[in-house]
């Protein structure tokens, strides 16, 4: 294990320093394209200023005899490209593939100074960071990158879950993680084949009637990814790192997207990914907190007035540590406010312009 004096010491002569905290930056969704669909492609210039993360992804998804083109596809794409403020990540074919290690020899050069995050599929634990951690700053030193490109990793096997504490502690790269419903489902031997997402079949029952047990009674279904879920948030909020609900997979189910998106949400995730240009706003909306609730913190941050002792706002009780939660609302609405002028007016906070 490294000293924590030389964590955050280049891994290579000339690479940039690690990051000492992630910055934040709007990250509501994660916008998926394959780079060797010309129709996806085609779509880039609409949907960038759309999204906060546009990310090229170059493993499952993208057919195996597609791979390379994919790649170069990518350098041609961000070659044209105004990114704006949005984000732009890629997600690299796994360590174990014919073709990660050449997606980053090849993309790392070309396009470093764009890339703000690259996506690691099926992480096991820590060596899997500490590899790429080191690969990353040999490249950006022989490629004279200025910032250094951070890591995310994807939870998708059940090893990766046993260590999630020691990959999100990894390195100082570490930028987030998100939930791979699927590939994590196939390797625990989960039987839903779907991809994220609830099950009719995961269910609680109602007790029987005493007075009626021949009576119907109701079920209630639970979310099978709750526990990986609350464990990812937990082991991100304890590392600094952001936690995103990954992908939903019924694409024409937008109702039960957006309520798995907001389960994430409510547990502390940031953002979510998006497959399909229909998912972008249901992730939008989501992931910005409802104005009523901006307003509700509003109030009891100024009742609290210097955030200690306790209070009565609407006949509810608050005190030091139900002001924190507020603070955790107000914090994301005005930095979302700063950057979106809807947003700003909808909470009533400064819009960009007036900053
Ligand atoms: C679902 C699919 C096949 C439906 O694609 P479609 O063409 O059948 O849908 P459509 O409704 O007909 O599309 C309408 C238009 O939107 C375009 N379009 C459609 N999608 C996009 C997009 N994302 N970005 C930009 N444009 C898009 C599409 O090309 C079309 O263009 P057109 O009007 O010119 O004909 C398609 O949306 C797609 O391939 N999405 C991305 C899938 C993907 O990235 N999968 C991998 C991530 S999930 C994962 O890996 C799991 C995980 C984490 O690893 C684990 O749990 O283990
Ligand atoms: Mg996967």
């Amino acid at each position: 294990m490294r000293s924590a004096k030389d964590f955050f010491a280049p891994l290579a002569v000339g690479a940039p320093p690690p990051p000492r905290e992630i910055p934040w930056r709007p990250s509501r969704m994660i916008h998926f394209f394959d780079p060797s669909n010309e129709k996806m492609a085609a779509k880039l210039p609409q949907i960038i200023p759309r999204v906060d993360v546009l990310l090229g992804n170059l493993e499952d998804g993208v057919r195996a005899d597609n791979k390379i083109v994919a790649r170069e596809n990518l350098i041609k794409i961000v070659d044209g490209a105004d990114f704006g403020e949005t984000q732009f990540w890629i997600r690299l074919n796994s360590l174990d593939s014919p073709w990660g290690l050449d997606d980053l020899l090849t993309l790392v050069p070309a396009i470093g100074e764009n890339l703000d995050v690259v996506m690691v599929p099926k992480v096991q634990g820590a060596e899997d960071i500490h590899y790429v951690d080191r690969l990353l700053a040999q490249l950006e030193a022989k490629a004279g990158l200025s910032r250094p490109v951070l890591v995310h990793a994807i939870l998708e096997t059940a090893r990766g879950v046993a260590n999630v504490e020691e990959i999100c502690a990894a390195s100082p790269r570490m930028q987030g993680l998100s939930l791979g419903p699927a590939d994590l489902a196939a390797d625990r031997r989960m039987k839903t084949t779907r991809v994220g997402g609830g099950h009719p079949g995961y269910l609680v029952r109602q007790d029987p009637r005493p007075d009626d047990p021949a009576a119907v009674r109701a079920t209630f279904q639970q979310d099978p990814w709750h526990y990986t879920l609350a464990r990812m948030v937990d082991a991100c909020a304890a590392n600094g790192i952001m936690p995103y609900y990954g992908p939903f997979g019924d694409i024409a189910d937008v109702l039960a997207c957006e309520d798995q998106f907001r389960n994430a949400f409510l547990l502390g995730c940031v953002g979510a990914w998006s497959l399909h240009p229909v998912q972008i706003d249901i992730a939008k909306k989501v992931f910005s907190p409802e104005p009523a609730d901006v307003e509700w913190a509003k109030r009891v941050v100024a009742a609290m007035g210097d955030g200690t002792g306790a209070v009565m706002v609407d006949g509810t009780m608050q005190d030091d540590a139900s002001v924190k939660q507020c603070r955790v609302i107000l914090t994301l609405a005005t930095r979302l406010a700063a950057r979106d002028a809807q947003l700003a007016a909808a909470y009533g906070l400064p819009a960009p312009e007036a900053r």
